[in-house]
């Protein structure tokens, strides 16, 4: 780590997908199988909870919920208790206004003409003003709190959820669009982190001022809050008859204006008997102005905090929704382990590589076999290409001996050990993979070329230079003003296509894997780049079991064997030679085909 290298900056990726894809030191999983012999599996994981989640929600996963969201916001229990205390204070507040605002009424309309009533007016507005200053300060340190512990929670949130998503095997992906991915780690973790902080907290001051407020208005006057009482219901009842009529009468997209005007005319009447009531009372004495000015306030608080309560309501039913959709990713275990399993001893770890009649489809289609039995052996240290026609399955025998995937039936074995029975980050680990396309990461490129080698921390400078030489990479990356340090852009978009496979190169010998898997797809690499690439690839292949998907005929001829793919099959394997001479052959069709094209580019050239 001396060298400069921001380390904690190299993404994590689980699945290790790159050429050193393998998660440095066992990962965040931790349950690592020792490197002694040959370690029994464990279980795979069942997805019965994945099963019971995408049931109709019921009480119990509705507690369930809450109480997952409890366990979320508990970290955050002191700063959220004393959010809630504050709240009590700024409610308590709240609350007291109308009553000594009907005080303050009272002492400007009570006094006998003539005295003067200056002192007390000042005094009293005076104490007045010191505590509404202590509720507004008291629900500012509210909202601060509030929001902080919400974006505690949060972080906390796409921190796991993002572990979770990345440890998914390959299939997840295949179904599970990255909008969505991203929908879930940005605006629902929002919402559910909002449900358990603000408006949560929006809630209980809700009820807590509605609780209160009612009780205020039978502490003012208890006949006229229950008259009011009495007539609520019934206006109510009203209402919801009125705002039916308005919908039939009028067309869907109206019932907005409907609910408005609803609201609007039960509100109206309410304040309207409240102030016929009042009026008799205070004419016949019984009341005072400043205790109906009161009383109405107090009314209106109920009011507020009931319609606060209806948004609350539809706020948590929303946080709740967001909570159901990432609770089943959240707690998602991948269909495979990444990191139990065999690990094979050097001395027992030799990189032959056998499918055995391999039966494939894609979890997506499963009803599209891609191989059918398909038979294949690779001999530790051989090099075999594989050709065949466009979407016969290549690429797939790659992702099989990755263990992205599993076959429907038959095995995949390496050195005899069906790789579902080895351990996914060592088998990962052990091999390496370039293609056309490698996957960079927005980092410097020492830092690409370091990433999945076992031990990132011992690598020196020199050992990355000396790889970069190797991969016919260190000239271009000199040439660069940063040299080493020129961070490459999201998916190495600053560099050619040539450059980012030498770079991939550059890694995949830092990483020395015993297995190589190459695909060299019709790259549309210049002269010059072409050659580069290919003497590193040569490098590279020196002394390693070697997979190669290939398009070139020099790759072809240079290779132990060739496989022909087709119809789910390998339908012919030899060598160059001994395919080429059997006229009928596939193999003959493709390099003709090939020839062909070369020839009629000739062609084009010379006109
Ligand atoms: N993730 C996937 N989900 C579903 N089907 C897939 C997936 N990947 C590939 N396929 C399908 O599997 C078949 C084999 O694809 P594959 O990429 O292995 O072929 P290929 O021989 O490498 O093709 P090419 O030479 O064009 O790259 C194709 O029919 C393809 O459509």
């Amino acid at each position: 780590a001396g060298n400069g290298f921001q380390w904690s900056r190299l993404p994590r990726c689980c699945s290790g997908l790159a050429a050193g894809g393998a998660e440095p030191g066992g990962g965040h999983h931790g349950n690592r199988a020792p490197a002694q012999g040959l370690q029994p599996q464990k279980q795979r994981p069942d997805t019965a909870r994945e099963t019971e989640r995408s049931r109709a929600p019921t009480t119990g996963a509705f507690v369930e919920d809450a109480r997952r969201l409890l366990t979320l916001a508990y970290p955050e229990r002191w700063p959220l208790s004393a959010a809630v205390g504050f709240l009590g204070v700024s409610s308590l507040v709240t609350m007291s206004a109308p009553f000594f605002l009907g005080k303050v009424i009272d002492t400007i309309y009570m006094n006998p003409v003539g005295e003067n009533v200056t002192g007390s007016l000042t005094s009293l507005c005076a104490i007045l003003s010191g505590v509404f200053i202590c509720g507004a300060a008291a629900n500012a340190a509210r909202v601060y709190l509030m929001q902080i512990s919400g974006q505690q929670i949060v972080r906390r949130l796409r921190t796991r959820l993002y572990s979770s998503v990345l440890c998914q095997e390959i299939g997840f992906f295949d179904k599970t669009s990255t909008g969505e991915l991203i929908n879930r780690l940005s605006s629902d973790t929002d919402l559910l982190g909002r449900s358990v902080t603000e408006n949560l907290s929006d809630g209980l001051r809700a009820v807590g001022q509605a609780a209160a407020g009612v009780g205020m208005m039978f502490y003012v006057s208890p006949q006229l809050a229950l008259f009011v009482l009495g007539i609520v219901p019934p206006v109510g009842v009203l209402a919801v008859f009125y705002g039916r009529y308005m919908r039939k009468l009028g067309r869907v997209t109206q019932d907005s204006l409907a609910d408005a005007t609803q609201t609007g005319l039960t509100g109206n009447l309410i304040v309207l008997s409240v102030l016929y009531k009042g009026g008799l009372m205070m004419g016949d004495a019984y009341m005072t102005v400043g205790e109906l000015t009161s009383f109405m306030m107090y009314a209106f608080w109920v009011g507020i905090s009931i319609g606060g309560l209806s948004s609350f309501y539809s706020a948590l039913m929303k946080g709740l929704g967001a909570g159901g959709r990432l609770w089943e990713l959240y707690e998602r275990k991948p269909e495979m382990a990444l990191n139990v399993g065999m690990i094979l001893q050097p001395d027992q770890f030799k990189g032959a590589i056998e499918f055995r009649r391999v039966t494939f489809a894609y979890p997506t289609r499963p009803e599209i076999p891609v191989f059918s039995e398909l038979d294949l052996s690779i001999p530790a240290g051989s090099v075999v290409a594989v050709v065949g026609p466009s979407g016969s399955g290549k690429s797939t025998l790659m992702s099989l001996l990755l263990r992205l995937y599993d076959p429907v039936s038959g095995t995949v074995a390496v050195d005899g050990h069906d790789v579902r029975s080895l351990n996914p980050f060592w088998l990962r680990k052990n091999m390496g993979a370039v293609n056309q396309e490698p996957v960079l990461f927005s980092c410097s490129i020492a830092e690409n070329i370091a990433y999945g080698t076992t031990h990132p921390f011992q690598l020196t400078m020199e050992d990355i230079e000396k790889a970069a030489k190797i991969a016919n990479a260190y000239e271009f990356i000199r040439n660069f003003p940063k040299g080493f340090q020129t961070v490459v852009g999201e998916k190495g978009i600053l560099l050619s296509g040539g450059q980012k496979q030498r770079v991939a190169i550059a890694r995949a010998l830092l990483k020395n894997p015993k297995i190589l898997l190459l695909d060299e797809a019709t790259s549309a690499l210049d002269a010059e780049n072409e050659y580069l690439v290919q003497e590193a690839l040569d490098r590279l292949m020196e002394g390693r079991t070697v997979l190669i998907i290939a398009h070139r005929l020099s790759t072809i001829q240079n290779a132990d064997a060739v496989a022909v793919l087709d119809q789910g099959r390998i339908v012919e394997y030899g060598t160059h030679q001994e395919l080429l001479a059997n006229s009928d052959g596939l193999f003959r069709k493709l390099v003709e085909k090939q020839t062909i094209l070369q020839n009629s580019q000739k062609h084009m050239l010379k006109v």
